[in-house]
């Protein structure tokens, strides 16, 4: 089960050249600054670019090889863009018709009953798509590429139209989606929390190449990547909610190498959930602090330092346990005064801890 796509297309001025293996379920987030290639990459593998040396294979279907190429209406994925382009004189139960009528009765992976429920559309059907939300019309959008039963749905910068409220409101329905349909998802975005959130693989693009490729929480703890990242610099960890505390609206999460205290997000015990620590909260210090208003501070072991963007600044990679990693940024005038070195002892100091879902 794998994506394996390899384009390299010239444009006046700008070059698209990647070579990718990509995860053939989960969602894959290709990120990185405007202008980077990504809906380029994209409109590649949905055979909206001619490349003539691309290749690209979803899942064992081989969708383009050299100039052997599908046309777009032959390769089975559904295509979700920034705007939802639905049919304004339709009600929302036609548009949803139209991507069903696109697939052979035989080829329908996805029920109509199972689209409307995941994206939370059922009181809409009747309804004009015209007088309704942004991100009604992008769950929409996305429920009508369902039911065309794709072999992969891509998806370029969905949220990119909606404010940060319709934001966290729609962001559950393509967790969902991630969590209980089985359809490879490629997922562009510039939004670093959007891509903390939804990712399991993550490209980092920039100037039409791929500068890094690997499964998410390992990547961005990459201490030659945040540099790219800017402040956005910092690790996602995976844990378990193992308690919640009323009295204090807090909630401990458990992830392999220690446990942390987050704001209680109403998960209940037992919940698997993801949290974000930026590089830029993390401090570091030699012993344990007591008298300090921080709630989380963690044994960890340095395990790479190098230099930050700024020449004052350096990035730190910390192991915690055997498995998980977090990054400080702190001054180089602090790391020296520290002493720290690879396979040190020292303790994190973390200031803020998001849970993102
Ligand atoms: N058909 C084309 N003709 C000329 N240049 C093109 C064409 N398609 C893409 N480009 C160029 O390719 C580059 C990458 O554009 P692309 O839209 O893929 O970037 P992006 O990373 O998706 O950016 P954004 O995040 O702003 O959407 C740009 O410099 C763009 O001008």
């Amino acid at each position: 089960m794998n994506l394996d796509i390899r384009f390299r297309q010239d444009f006046p001025g700008f070059t698209l050249d990647v070579d990718l293996q990509l995860p053939g379920r989960g969602v894959t987030a290709l990120f990185g600054p405007s202008g980077c290639g990504k809906s380029t990459l994209l409109r590649c593998i949905a055979g909206l670019n001619a490349a003539p040396s691309g290749r690209c294979v979803v899942n064992g279907e081989v969708w383009q090889d050299g100039p052997h190429s599908l046309p777009t209406h032959q390769r089975r994925l559904g295509y979700v863009f920034q705007e939802p382009q639905l049919f304004a004189h339709l009600s929302v139960s036609a548009n949803l018709q139209y991507g069903r009528q696109r697939t052979a009765q035989a080829q329908q992976r996805v029920a109509w009953e199972r689209a409307v429920e995941l994206l939370g559309i059922g009181h809409l059907l009747e309804r004009r798509t015209a007088g309704l939300s942004g991100g009604e019309r992008q769950r929409i959008a996305i429920a009508r590429a369902l039911l065309t039963s794709p072999r992969l749905l891509l998806m370029d910068e969905p949220l990119a139209a909606l404010d940060q409220a319709r934001k966290n409101e729609f962001m559950p329905y393509l967790e969902r989606l991630h969590r209980e349909l089985d359809i490879p998802v490629v997922y562009v975005s510039h939004a670093p929390d959007e891509v903390a959130r939804l990712a399991d693989h993550i490209v980092v693009m920039e100037g039409g190449r791929s500068l890094a490729s690997g499964p998410l929480a390992e990547t961005l703890a990459r201490v030659d990547l945040p540099i790219r990242l800017g402040e956005d610099a910092g690790v996602v960890l995976e844990g378990v909610v193992v308690e919640r505390d009323a009295a204090w609206s807090l909630a401990r999460v458990a992830f392999p190498g220690g446990c942390l205290w987050v704001r209680d997000g109403g998960q209940e015990k037992g919940t698997t959930v993801r949290i974000r620590i930026l590089a830029r909260d993390v401090s570091l210090a030699l012993s344990p602090a007591t008298d300090t208003s921080l709630l989380n501070s963690l044994p960890v072991v340095v395990d790479q330092l190098a230099d930050d963007s700024h020449p004052a600044l350096a990035l730190c990679r910390l192991r915690v346990g055997t498995s998980s990693s977090l990054l400080a940024r702190l001054t180089r005038r602090s790391a020296a005064a520290l002493g720290l070195e690879p396979g040190q002892a020292v303790w994190a100091q973390i200031k803020a801890v998001a849970l993102i879902g």
